[in-house]
């Protein structure tokens, strides 16, 4: 664990966006699924992405870094597909605490008839997996946790079928159900049996899927045709840079300076670029360039945001309406209690000990804007999104914010203190006994 003190008083530069990380996750596997060599360029390796990696190298898939291998910047790398008479029985892939690798490569290893364990970290096996169990007892999959130990078992063959899937728990079920189904011997259908949360991330899915030449049809999210029989065909890719990510930077220079974020295209179909209307709406000016937003200090005043399709904006909105005027209400976010943290109560009372003035209801938030918080001790609950949504906030701190466990950044974004340095932050160690 590492506590960090940190301040960001006057974020002033220009930042290159890493790689998205839902489409890492999902090149990764369409490639790893693939007949053939693909190419991906652009893949930063945070936790997650390696988790993957490891997953579909467990798998059989064999992958080759093109240039030096750089931790936390974006490499490109060579990845050769799964031969299925390769794959082992009997293995096991750590997940660490990434639930789309777990509840993408469930399904996989399903469609192959492997027995799999798969292990994990932190809250990884608290967050919810019933849906797939439905899946699972309906097909004759065996599957057991061991006592106290944070893993799932799986060990069975899924059969191609009519899937009937709640919509609103993860979008996480469907995509890992849009990459196994392609497989099997017969065609299959997924019906939604409650409203779509999330639906961006599942076009990710369907747009990855196609880059690798398998077809998918979605008929409004409330039902997907899959063909049987499909084979993935290997493809080159470049992973575009990411809107989650972005959103950090966005709201500190909007708070209090002058950012450009480079590797962010508009025209992405990620569900996140939602913030730059976020910003707008609430009285900032973003200039948006061919692969660039640019952010200036705005007046803002609070928005009411629907967050069921864009769970993961909640903790950096909730920082940019604690410094706006007037209300933010954030809405239809009861999904985030079963994050990496409950991020609902983590963001509540984190602002609130830097002095913000916000309410936790059962599925939102009200935050009155001020126009300072104070600053002071708080802690990420060892969740990225919370780690890097309180360092925005010390934009508009008057001291500075020391930040327990901030280290969780490295789940999605391992180079973020050092992109905080670069725009102008100021971060030094916190030991507590001094
Ligand atoms: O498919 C994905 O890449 C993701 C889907 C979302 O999860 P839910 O569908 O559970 O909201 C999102 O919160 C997560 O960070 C990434
Ligand atoms: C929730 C997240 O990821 P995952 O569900 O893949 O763990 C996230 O990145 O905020």
């Amino acid at each position: 664990m590492k506590n960090l003190e940190v301040s960001l008083p006057f974020p002033n530069g220009e930042v290159f966006i890493p790689p998205s990380k839902s489409i890492s996750h999902r090149m990764l596997i369409c490639a790893g699924l693939a007949e053939g060599e693909s190419i991906l360029q652009n893949i930063a390796f945070s936790d997650d992405i390696i988790a993957t990696k490891n997953g579909i190298k467990a798998f059989g898939a064999k992958i080759r870094y093109l240039g030096n291998y750089i931790s936390d910047k974006a490499n490109d790398v060579a990845v050769k597909g799964i031969k299925l008479a390769n794959i082992r029985d009997n293995l096991t892939i750590d997940c660490k605490e990434s639930g789309s690798t777990l509840r993408f490569l469930i399904p996989i290893a399903l469609a192959y008839g492997k027995q799999v364990t798969f292990i994990g970290r932190g809250r990884l096996f608290d967050r919810p997996l019933d849906v797939f169990y439905d899946v699972f007892r309906k097909h004759g999959i065996n599957y057991f946790m061991e006592n106290d130990k944070p893993s799932l078992t799986v060990a069975g063959k899924l059969k191609p079928d009519t899937f009937n899937i709640k919509g609103n728990v993860s979008s996480q079920f469907i995509s890992g159900l849009l990459f196994a189904l392609p497989l099997l011997e017969g065609d299959s259908l997924i019906i939604t049996t409650t409203p779509v949360e999330s639906k961006a991330y599942i076009d990710l899915t369907i747009d990855a899927l196609k880059r690798f030449d398998v077809k998918v049809e979605n008929q409004d999210y409330e039902q997907f045709s899959i063909k049987g029989r499909q084979i993935y065909k290997a493809a080159d890719c470049r992973v575009e840079g990411d809107f989650s990510q972005g959103a950090f930077w966005l709201a500190a220079g909007v708070l209090g300076g002058s950012i450009t974020c480079f590797n962010l295209d508009i025209n992405s179909h990620q569900g996140d670029k939602y913030i730059v209307d976020i910003i707008r709406k609430m009285g900032a000016q973003p200039v948006i360039g061919k692969n660039f937003i640019k952010v200036e200090a705005s007046n803002t005043h609070g928005v009411t945001v629907d967050a069921a399709q864009c769970p993961d904006l909640v903790p950096i909105v909730a920082v940019l309406g604690a410094l706006s005027r007037g209300t933010t209400q954030i809405l239809n976010a009861g999904r985030l209690r079963i994050k990496e943290s409950d991020r609902l109560k983590a963001i509540s009372l984190e602002l609130s000990h830097l002095g913000a003035k916000i309410v936790e209801l059962a599925d939102g938030l009200i935050i009155e804007g001020r126009d300072m918080l104070d600053g002071g001790i708080v802690d990420s609950w060892n969740d990225h999104r919370i780690a890097m949504a309180l360092a925005v906030a010390s934009v508009r701190c008057r001291n500075p914010v020391i930040i327990k466990h901030s280290d969780a950044v490295s789940k999605s974004y391992p180079g973020f203190w050092k992109d905080f340095i670069k725009l102008g932050g100021v971060v030094d160690e916190f030991d507590f006994r001094a």
